[in-house]
């Protein structure tokens, strides 16, 4: 996990030491600038740092705020020996990493990721992007210079948040048995983003794959498990439902087609969702899901390709009949 550092946000002074970053910008919204940007400060008050402030929202992860934000980096006299931090949730990581690999082909990079579907999934892997015409629809694979994980960051996460991020965590809890057997012994949401031992093995998981298919050719689609049908949610309710939210239903589908195809016991997915009270409920009609499935960008020449659970820490990526998949939205249907 080279560059992933589980430090407090102080120790930032000493990842950039060996960077010697000719100028610095942080990158935040006005949401986190008002709890966490000051402590950040204060830990680089040795070099030109100059804030860089977008609103709040997803519907900022847009061409207009990178164009924003490259004017401000010509602004400062940003060079290539210059350091951009992301410090925030993974829309401000997706965008500090899609501006900092464009603006002059590379700069320096260092992301802060602030919450908890940040810090274990979206500011880890390389994955960079804005949205244009459609979700994560240009985009590029840079790997920033340092990851900084501070877990204490997420004391001020609100729950809705924090059971977003948890529904990547019940992922990883389905692809790696260490992970599943810390998520079983921990009772509440809040005791989770408490566990530091949870938020680890989790990025080592994300790192395991990505260090073997950085560019998704192949293995790295595991991770896209519960994202099949999880996108067709998040679209058919106009990016209403957050990602976490949708993806958890995902999970219960995939578990489902596991259950009938391996044997796989989608029990044990049903209980970690129930617990942290995260929905198992399709909530639009099957047949509409199915066609929204259809433009997922794992289809296969129109097939629908899943990711299915055969057991705890052994998945297969394979393509479902239109009947068995319909079968399986049906039996999850609010
Ligand atoms: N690049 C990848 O591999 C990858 C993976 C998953 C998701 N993503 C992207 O990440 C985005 C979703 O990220 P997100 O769920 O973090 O959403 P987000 O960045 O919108 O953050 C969620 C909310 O929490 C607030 N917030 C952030 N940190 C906080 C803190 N410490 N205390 C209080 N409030 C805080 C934010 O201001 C925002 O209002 C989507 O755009 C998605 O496409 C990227
Ligand atoms: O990093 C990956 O690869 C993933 O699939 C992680 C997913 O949890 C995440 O939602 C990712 O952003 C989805 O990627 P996309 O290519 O489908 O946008
Ligand atoms: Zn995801």
């Amino acid at each position: 996990m080279e560059g992933i550092v589980f430090e407090k946000l102080n120790s930032l002074g000493a990842l950039l030491e060996p960077l010697n970053p000719f100028k610095v910008a942080v990158l935040t919204n006005t949401t986190v600038r008002d709890i966490w940007l000051e402590e950040v400060l204060d830990s680089i008050s040795e070099y030109e740092v100059h804030p860089i402030i977008i609103p709040d929202g997803e519907k900022y992860k847009d061409l207009e705020t990178a164009r924003y934000v490259w004017e401000k980096l010509i602004k400062i006299g940003f060079t290539r020996k210059s350091l951009l931090i992301g410090l925030g949730g993974g829309v401000i990581t997706d965008i500090a990493g899609f501006v900092a690999s464009t603006y002059m082909r590379g700069t320096l990079l260092g992301l802060i990721p602030t919450t908890l579907l940040a810090q274990v999934d979206a500011a880890i892997g390389g994955k960079t992007g804005i949205n244009f015409h459609g979700k994560n629809m240009i985009g590029t694979f840079y790997l920033p210079n340092f990851v900084l994980i501070d877990i204490m960051t997420l004391s001020t996460l609100p729950m809705v948040e924090v059971l977003n991020g948890l529904a990547e965590v019940v992922k990883y809890a389905i692809l790696d048995r260490e992970v599943y057997e810390i998520l079983t012994r921990i009772s509440s949401p809040q005791e989770a983003i408490k566990s530091e031992e949870l938020i680890r093995k989790s990025v080592e998981v994300k790192v395991r794959v990505v260090e073997e298919d950085l560019r998704e050719s192949g293995k790295r689609r595991i991770l896209n498990l519960g994202h099949t049908v999880g996108h067709a949610i998040e679209k058919l309710s106009g990016y209403k439902i957050k990602h976490g939210f949708a993806v958890s239903v995902g999970l219960v589908v995939a578990s489902k087609l596991g259950e009938r195809l391996y044997g796989f016991d989608s029990g044990k997915v049903y209980e970690l969702l129930k617990k942290f009270g995260l929905p198992i409920n399709l909530p639009f009609e099957p047949s509409k899901v199915l066609e929204a499935m259809k433009l997922d960008k794992k289809a296969w020449y129109g097939k629908i390709v899943f990711i299915i659970p055969v057991k705890i820490g052994e998945v297969v990526i394979e393509e479902v009949p239109e009947s068995l998949v319909l079968e399986v939205l049906r039996e999850v249907r609010e």
